[in-house]
């Protein structure tokens, strides 16, 4: 299987449960190990392919077997290989990973290594990028209270799982472990969803109120628009705008449970759209949650570091500025544009953001921390961007501007 995600044809995620799914029998504990072993692979596979030149037999197998030692013990990992792969693993557990090139021990493509470089205390940031996450869910504010929640999981089999309630989102709960949160009964009725911390301070960023129009311009499959809507009380309108009915369609199950009646899903056209254009001046607030490299979650998709390249990040940003453009026609005299990523490289934020201003005078910048003292405490904040960071603050990294439409003088 290690194989067949190796080819980078189809996500690592997607390769791993389809392999599951074919082996319906698999022990929960087994499969749970698989994966872990499958990512770690791909978080460390620079370091590994380097090790395993060392070796003989198969690459996938040497790969596979490097993967395995993060999940088993010495003692049962060893008692599972052939003599020589014992031999060439303690050959390899003696070498001091600080000896080893800085791209090959952080395990990344040089051009990303050079783009990282640039990025404050880069050592850290790339160090926490390469660590598995935790699981962190979100209550439904239509639906439940934290505390309320939060002990009814900590006296049911959840407690396993270590609740904690997250630090700066106050809607959050972080779990250990690989819980399947999809079965348990908050989930099913609506009162929980998967969402990372960072993804719901972003949220909080955009501020909606009771009864505005508001327009989720890249929704996805709804993660924002869900919260979104709950900010909202489930009044006013909110448009859910994608270019894909895909995923726009897995929006749909996840609206129904939430409780919402205000999410109005739109699948549009890239360019000269009709009900983008009607809308044009008229949205409170919009929040242009930007298809991005997504190295910013690199802890739950590591595969994205392989299958990216300098081309691909060169093309995205002309569709990032051009989506910003387009977004940034609806949003009404006085109202809130947020530009936001899951990306940790200036040229998908700051410097999109940056030329956007100076292309659209009408829009000015506004300082993202006091937004969000209000709601989100214990954030760090230097100068007007909202900027997360797993090494700092614990969750994917994320990037938010919000700007502002003047009002006509
Ligand atoms: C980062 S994802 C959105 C994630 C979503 N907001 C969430 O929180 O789950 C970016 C989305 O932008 C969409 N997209 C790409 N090009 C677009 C365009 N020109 N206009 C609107 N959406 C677009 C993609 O289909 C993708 O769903």
């Amino acid at each position: 299987m290690l194989g067949e995600v190796l080819q980078w044809e189809y996500p690592a995620d997607a390769v791993l449960s389809h392999w599951l799914r074919a082996r319906p029998h698999m022990g929960a504990r087994d499969r749970a190990e698989v994966a872990e072993a499958v990512f770690d692979a791909l978080r460390h596979l620079r370091r590994y392919r380097h090790f395993a030149e060392s070796g003989s037999g198969p690459a996938a197998r040497r790969l596979a077997i490097l993967g395995l030692a993060s999940v088993f013990s010495e003692q049962v990992l060893d008692a599972a290989l052939q003599e020589d792969e014992r031999e060439w693993l303690a050959r390899l557990r003696r070498i001091d990973p600080a000896s080893l090139p800085a791209a090959v021990r952080h395990s990344l493509p040089d051009w990303l290594e050079q783009r990282l470089a640039d990025v404050p205390q880069a050592e850290a940031l790339i160090e926490a990028l390469n660590r598995p996450a935790p699981l962190d869910v979100r209550v439904n504010p239509l639906k439940a209270e934290r505390a309320t929640v939060l002990e009814a999981l900590r006296a049911g089999p959840a407690a396993r799982y270590s609740p904690e309630p997250t630090l700066h989102s106050p809607w959050g709960i972080r779990l250990q472990g690989r819980p399947s949160v999809n079965r348990w009964p908050l989930f099913e009725n609506g009162s929980l969803e998967v969402q990372d911390e960072g993804s719901q301070v972003l949220v909080a960023l955009v501020a909606p109120k009771r009864g505005e129009m508001v327009i989720d311009y890249c929704a996805g499959a709804g993660g924002k628009t869900l919260l979104l809507g709950a900010l909202m009380r489930s009044t006013g309108r909110l448009y859910a705008f994608d270019v894909s009915a895909a995923r726009l369609a897995r929006a749909k199950p996840r609206v129904a449970r939430s409780g919402l009646s205000n999410v109005v899903p739109v699948v549009i056209r890239a360019d000269g759209d009709q009900r983008v254009k009607r809308l044009a001046g008229k949205a409170h607030r919009v929040l242009v949650d930007a298809p991005c490299s997504g190295l910013g979650t690199l802890r739950r998709n590591p595969d994205l570091k392989w299958r990216q390249h300098p081309e691909s990040l060169a093309e995205l940003c002309q569709v990032q500025a051009r989506i910003l453009r387009q977004a940034a026609r609806c949003v009404a005299p006085g109202g809130r544009l947020v530009y936001a990523t899951c990306s940790v490289l200036p040229e998908e934020n700051e410097n999109q953001v940056q030329a956007f201003l100076a292309e659209n005078p009408e829009f000015e910048l506004l300082e993202a921390g006091p937004i969000l003292a209000d709601r989100c405490e214990n954030l760090t904040f230097q100068g007007p961007y909202l900027s997360l960071r797993p090494d700092r603050d614990g969750t994917d990294g994320f990037f938010a501007a919000a700007m502002q439409r003047r009002k006509p003088a």
